[in-house]
């Protein structure tokens, strides 16, 4: 990073331009890791969100370039060959990767940049950014899980069956990361995250 020179009523200072933060948000299917992210972003505009590619299909209501770059699987490889992604996995039947460019120029421009993923990639960008901040969203209960997911009424029954089976693994892993919150109260959850962010 080069150094900038700043003068001001005569006296010159280096200044270090400094380089975003990288920030992952983790946890099971359906415990509220989206919804936290878009009021957190509400909260905070100057966050950069980075949008994943996905071979998933798209859900009512969803946009393309907003929700998910929504891919095919061979795109999806392709991208995985040429080390287009920060990090990918396979989840739940679908691929899920974080494109590596826009991240990087977000982080080197000073921005701080927010991955919203599961636990597989969360681990992986844990591996190769130990600086990262990376915070895992608890649900209340198992139960409350299912609920949300059921509740939620996105996903067939076939892939909220195969969601809650990977949400136990994922649960036991919590203390691998940097902060657990519980998403019980969804303000107090909120909270907790941009205490943990901008304190
Ligand atoms: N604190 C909360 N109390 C009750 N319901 C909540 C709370 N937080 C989120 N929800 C609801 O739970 C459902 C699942 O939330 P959301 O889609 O944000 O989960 P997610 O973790 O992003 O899931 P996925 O990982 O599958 O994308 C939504 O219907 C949301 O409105
Ligand atoms: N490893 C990655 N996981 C991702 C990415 N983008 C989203 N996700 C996670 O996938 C599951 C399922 O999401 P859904 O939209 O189908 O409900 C969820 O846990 C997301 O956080 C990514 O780029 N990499």
């Amino acid at each position: 990073m080069m150094q900038v020179l700043s003068t001001k009523n005569g006296a010159t200072t280096i200044k270090e331009p400094s380089v975003g933060r990288l920030i992952i948000l983790t946890g099971p299917s359906g415990v509220g890791k989206g919804t936290l992210m878009r009021s957190l972003l509400q909260r905070h505009p100057e966050l950069y969100y980075s949008i994943s590619v996905t071979t998933r299909p798209q859900r009512p209501g969803e946009i393309d370039g907003k929700d998910y770059y929504f891919i095919s699987r061979s795109k999806f490889e392709q991208m995985v060959d040429r080390g287009e992604l920060l990090e990918w996995a396979e989840f739940a039947g679908n691929y899920y990767g974080t494109p590596r460019e826009a991240v990087l120029k977000q982080i080197s421009s000073g921005r701080t940049v927010v991955l919203e993923i599961e636990l597989k990639g969360a681990r992986q960008i844990r591996a190769s950014y130990p600086c990262a901040i990376s915070i895992f969203i608890l649900p209340p209960s198992l139960n409350e899980l299912e609920r949300r997911i059921r509740n939620r009424a996105q996903d067939s029954m076939e892939a909220i069956t195969r969601r809650l089976r990977c949400a136990g693994e994922e649960i036991n892993a919590a203390h691998e990361f940097d902060l657990q919150i519980v998403n019980d109260d969804f303000e107090t959850a909120l909270n907790s995250i941009e205490a943990a962010l901008f304190t």
